[in-house]
């Protein structure tokens, strides 16, 4: 079995270039090897490797430069995709891709489910909607993992800003009207390799290529629960302040909640960005983990890697 790799240095991909041990011969591309914005490259170096899977978690995710770069960012999202599909199709290899909440303009009041029609709001958004799109278009067996609000231990994220942020200030604004789940890329890549295997535990070692083609589609895949980037903020700050990992801000109310509409930096988000994992439960009986277990012990690996109970600051 042999895997095809994307984005290994992301946040999702480093997690999968782990959680994938053990299950195939894993041939990783990094953005030098096959650049997703080169999209003669992109199917030079898929035919000239023949997978049996491709997985792909690389993607321009950097919201806010995505409004100045919008070409770019169809290429690589919305573009690459498709060539990835297209020769994933020929191969008969099934794609992995990964998606995100941001496909939504997040205007509706309950969580999505995999049924809602998209209706993106920003680059980003209808970037990596045209993605998905392609993906359905050009081949017959896929999963397209919608997950949200992702953070690793390694890698940029908002969890570690509001690190960054309690460190150094003794009091800040977050963003209070925007909902969704924050989720772990462990969590992703554990969940991912568990619907590759077929089994409920992680204990099996072999890839069922025909169970990802009879459940071919687009699923859901993040934390349960909910809550707004500032509640995500404030239990960052409170579990800090719980494990004595010295702070510069003195109580979780010193994090005061705001309107999206105040924050200075361009674009629009999703104000509600749920989504249900309902199919992920039924198709494959997998439950997620609530988002403050999983945040709870990121942050316990983040203190640790580095050791910011000895009074370091976070990179
Ligand atoms: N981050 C989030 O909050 C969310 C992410 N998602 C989706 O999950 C997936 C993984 O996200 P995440 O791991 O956070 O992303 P990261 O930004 O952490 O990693 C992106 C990866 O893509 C690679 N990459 C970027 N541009 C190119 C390119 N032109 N050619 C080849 N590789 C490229 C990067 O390589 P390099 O290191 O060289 O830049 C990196 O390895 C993406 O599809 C994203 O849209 C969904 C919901 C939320
Ligand atoms: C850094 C920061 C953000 N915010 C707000 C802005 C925004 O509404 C929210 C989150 O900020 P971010 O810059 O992390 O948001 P953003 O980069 O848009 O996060 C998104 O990334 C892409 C890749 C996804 O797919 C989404 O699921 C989501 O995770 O918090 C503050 O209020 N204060 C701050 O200091
Ligand atoms: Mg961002």
């Amino acid at each position: 079995m042999k895997i095809l790799l994307t984005g290994q240095s992301g946040q999702i991909g480093n997690e999968l270039a782990q959680s994938l041990r053990g299950l195939g011969e894993i041939v990783s591309f990094s953005r030098q090897q096959m650049d997703l914005s080169d999209l003669d490259q992109v199917r030079d170096t898929i035919r000239a490797t023949r997978p049996d899977l491709i997985v792909n978690p690389a993607a321009y995710t950097a919201v806010v430069k995505a409004e100045n770069e919008p070409e770019l960012a169809m290429r690589i999202n919305g573009e690459a995709p498709g060539v990835i599909a297209e020769e994933a199709q020929r191969l008969g290899a099934p794609v992995v891709h990964y998606s995100t909440d941001y496909v939504f303009d997040g205007t509706q009041d309950v969580p999505y489910d995999e049924t809602v029609q998209t209706h993106p709001i920003n680059v980003y958004g209808k970037s990596k909607c045209a993605g998905e799109e392609a993906i359905a278009r050009h081949c017959e067996a896929y999963w397209i993992l919608r997950t949200s609000w992702v953070y690793s231990v390694s890698g940029g994220n908002f969890l570690k800003t509001v690190i960054r942020l309690a460190q150094e200030q003794e009091k800040f604004t977050i963003v209070g009207d925007q909902f969704g789940a924050p989720t772990w890329s462990k969590t992703i890549s554990d969940v991912t390799r568990r619907l590759l295997v077929n089994q409920q535990t992680t204990s099996g070692t072999q890839i069922d290529l025909d169970h990802l083609r009879r459940t071919s589609g687009i699923y859901n895949l993040t934390a349960a629960g909910e809550t707004s980037w500032h509640g995500y903020a404030s239990f960052i700050v409170e579990r800090l302040q719980a494990l004595h990992v010295p702070v510069k801000v003195s109580g979780a109310s010193v994090i005061t909640p705001v309107p999206s509409s105040t924050y200075p930096v361009p674009p629009h988000r999703p104000p509600n960005s749920r989504l249900s994992g309902a199919k992920l439960a039924s198709t494959f009986g997998v439950t997620m983990p609530q988002w403050q277990t999983d945040v709870a012990n990121c942050l316990d690996e983040i203190i640790r890697e580095y050791n910011l109970a000895d009074g370091r600051k976070l990179a």
